[in-house]
C-alpha cells in the first residue's frame, strides 16, 4: 500500500472505541487505527505530529514486546505506524463523520498528525479457497475474569461479586445503557462449556460494548449506547440460519431459533477453547478456590460444583486470564505503591525515564516486570515494577477477542453433519495505560462498589434484558430451554 498516496473514496468506516477510530480499506484486508481527542481540543491539538507519532510506536512497542510475549504471538497483530497525507487524513475525517455513533462524538479524530496504526482487517480474514458463505467475525470484549484476594480489599462484596457484574448497576444507575447485562466474566472464562454458552448468550441478549457480530467485514449486530431499542436479534437470527441448515436440526423441515443460536454459540464456545500450540491441557485451579464464582451471576450453582473448570492452558482465554492476574494487589493494595511512586517522581522527577514510566516499551521493560521480586523492600523499583504489572493487568481487562468462524467448503461437509468451521483467535486493543489512569481507576472503583452497597443490588424497573420477542412461542415456553447446553 503506498501511504503517500491516498484516496478517502478507497476507506470506509468501520468502528470505534474510546480512544480511537477505525476505517477499513473497501479492497484489502486492512484498517487504519487513528487517534481522537476531546472536541473540545479540535482547534488546538493536544500533542505535536512528533508525540502522536510517538504514542503510536509506543502501542506498537507495548504490544509486540510485552503483550505479544504475555498472551501469544499468534493471537497478537501489533501493525506499523504510518504517515498519511494530511488532505486525505482531513477528507476522510469529513466523509466518515455522519457514520460515526452520537455517543462517541465527545471526541474527534485526529486530523493533525497525519499518523495512524495499520493493522490487519480482522473482521476479513484472508481466506485459501472459496467459502459457501461470507465469514462471520464475533468480538468480544470480556472484562475481568477473576474476584481479587480478600487480603487486599476493604469491601467484601468485592470478594463475593465481580467489578463487571457491580459496574452495571452503577452503568444502569447513571444512563450509560438502559437495560442491565446479565452476562458475567467469570462465567465466560470458566472453561465449563454451560457456563459460557449461558455467558454468551447473555452477551447476545445485551451486546452494549461487550459484543459485535461481523459478517464479510460489515458490523451485523451491535448495541447503541443510551439506547431504548434493544438490538435486532431477528435480524442476526436472520444473518445466522444460513450457516446452520445442515445436519441434524431440522424438525419436520424446520430449523429451529433455538437451535440456530444453539449451534451458533456452541461453534464459538469451541473457537474461544482451541489451544495454540497443541497444549489442550487443563488449568486446574484459575484464581485460588472461591475467586472463579461471582455471586451475582444467574448460572445456577449447583450446576457449577458439577460442572468441569479450568481453561485449556493455551487458549486465548487462559492467557487473557493469566495477564489480568498480574493484578495481585487489587487497585486499593496498589494505590499505596502508586503514591510512593508519584511521591518519588515528584523528588526526582529525571527517575522518570530511568523507570520506564512511560516506556521504552521493550525487552527491559518486560524483564523488571517479570524480575519483580515479591517482598516489598520499601523501594520506588518495588513499587514501579507492581504498577507497571498492574498496567499490563489493566490492558488485559480491556482488551477484546476476535473470533473468525470460517465455514468448511461443500465437498468437506456431508449434508447429515452439521456445517464445519475453521477459526482464528485475535486480540485487539493492546494499548499502554497511562499511569495517571491509577487514581481514576480508583475513584471508579469507591463510586461502583458504593453504588452496588446503596442500592443493595436492586435496580430500577425495567432495567433487566427484555425476553426477546422474536422467540416463538412454543419455543419460548420453556426459557431455559434457549440456555441449554449443546
Ligand atoms: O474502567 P472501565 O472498566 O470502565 O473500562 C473503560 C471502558 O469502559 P467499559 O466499562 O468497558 O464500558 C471504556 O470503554 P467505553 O468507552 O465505555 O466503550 C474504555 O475502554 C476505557 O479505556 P480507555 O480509557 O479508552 O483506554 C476503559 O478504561 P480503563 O479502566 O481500562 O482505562
Ligand atoms: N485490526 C482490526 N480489525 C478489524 N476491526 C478492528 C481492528 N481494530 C479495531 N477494530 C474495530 O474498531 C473498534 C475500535 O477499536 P479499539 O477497540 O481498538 O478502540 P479503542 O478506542 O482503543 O477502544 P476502547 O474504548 O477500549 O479504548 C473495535 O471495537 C473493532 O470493532
Amino acid at each position: 500500500m503506498e501511504f503517500d498516496r491516498m484516496d478517502e473514496n478507497d476507506w470506509k468506516y468501520h468502528g470505534e472505541g474510546n480512544k480511537s477510530l477505525v476505517v477499513s480499506h473497501v479492497q484489502h484486508c486492512r484498517v487504519l487505527r487513528l487517534l481522537k481527542y476531546p472536541a473540545e481540543d479540535s482547534e488546538n491539538p493536544p500533542q505535536t505530529a512528533e508525540q502522536a507519532f510517538r504514542q503510536i510506536q509506543n502501542i506498537v512497542d507495548f504490544s509486540s514486546n510485552v503483550m505479544s510475549s504475555l498472551l501469544g504471538g499468534k493471537f497478537v497483530h501489533s501493525g506499523e505506524v504510518v504517515r498519511l497525507p494530511l488532505e486525505f487524513v482531513r477528507q476522510l475525517s469529513i466523509k466518515i463523520q455522519h457514520q460515526r455513533p452520537a455517543w462517541r462524538c465527545d471526541k474527534v479524530m485526529d486530523i493533525y498528525s497525519g499518523c495512524a496504526l495499520c493493522l490487519p482487517n480482522l473482521t476479513s480474514p484472508t481466506l485459501h479457497q472459496q467459502t459457501p458463505s461470507p465469514p462471520l467475525c464475533i468480538e468480544i470484549k470480556p472484562k475481568c475474569g477473576f474476584l481479587p484476594s480478600p487480603k487486599h480489599v476493604s469491601k467484601d462484596i468485592k470478594t463475593r461479586v465481580c467489578r463487571y457484574c457491580m459496574h452495571q448497576h452503577y452503568k444502569v444507575a447513571n444512563g450509560k445503557w438502559k437495560r442491565r447485562s446479565l452476562y458475567c466474566p467469570l462465567d465466560l472464562f470458566s472453561g465449563n462449556r454451560q457456563r459460557m454458552h449461558f455467558a454468551i448468550r447473555h452477551l447476545i441478549e445485551e451486546p452494549q460494548n461487550n459484543l459485535k457480530v461481523f459478517k464479510g467485514g460489515q458490523c451485523i449486530y451491535s448495541s447503541k449506547e443510551g439506547s431504548d431499542e434493544s438490538p435486532d436479534l431477528n435480524a442476526l437470527l436472520h444473518h445466522l440460519r444460513p450457516y446452520f441448515l445442515r445436519g441434524n436440526n431440522r424438525i419436520n423441515g424446520h430449523i429451529t431459533t433455538k437451535a440456530v443460536l444453539n449451534d451458533f454459540i456452541q461453534v464459538l464456545v469451541n473457537a474461544l477453547l482451541s489451544a495454540s500450540g497443541g497444549d489442550g491441557g487443563q488449568v486446574t485451579d484459575r484464581a485460588g478456590g472461591g475467586r472463579s464464582f461471582c455471586e451475582a451471576s444467574l448460572f445456577n450453582t449447583e450446576r457449577v460444583r458439577h460442572g468441569s473448570q479450568g481453561l485449556p492452558t493455551n487458549s486465548v482465554l487462559s492467557r487473557i486470564l493469566q495477564t489480568q492476574m498480574l493484578d495481585t494487589l487489587d487497585i486499593e493494595g496498589l494505590y499505596p505503591l502508586y503514591r510512593r511512586l508519584e511521591q518519588h517522581l515528584q523528588d526526582f522527577p529525571k527517575d522518570r525515564t530511568r523507570l520506564q514510566i512511560d516506556g521504552p516499551y521493550d525487552q527491559n521493560f518486560l524483564e523488571k516486570v517479570q524480575k519483580s521480586s515479591m517482598e516489598d523492600d520499601g523501594s520506588v523499583e518495588y513499587a514501579a515494577a507492581k504498577v507497571h504489572q498492574y498496567r499490563i493487568a489493566m490492558t488485559a481487562k480491556d482488551c477484546s477477542i476476535m473470533a473468525a468462524l470460517v465455514p468448511g467448503v461443500e465437498e468437506e461437509n456431508d449434508d447429515e453433519e452439521p456445517q464445519a468451521f475453521s477459526s482464528s483467535v485475535s486480540i485487539l486493543d493492546l494499548d499502554p495505560k497511562p499511569l495517571d489512569s491509577i487514581p481514576r481507576q480508583l475513584r471508579l472503583d469507591q463510586k461502583i462498589v458504593s453504588c452496588y452497597l446503596r442500592t443493595g443490588g436492586a435496580l430500577p424497573r425495567g432495567s433487566l434484558p427484555l425476553l426477546p420477542s422474536i422467540i416463538p412461542t412454543a419455543e419460548r415456553e420453556d426459557r431455559t430451554l434457549l440456555f441449554q447446553p449443546v
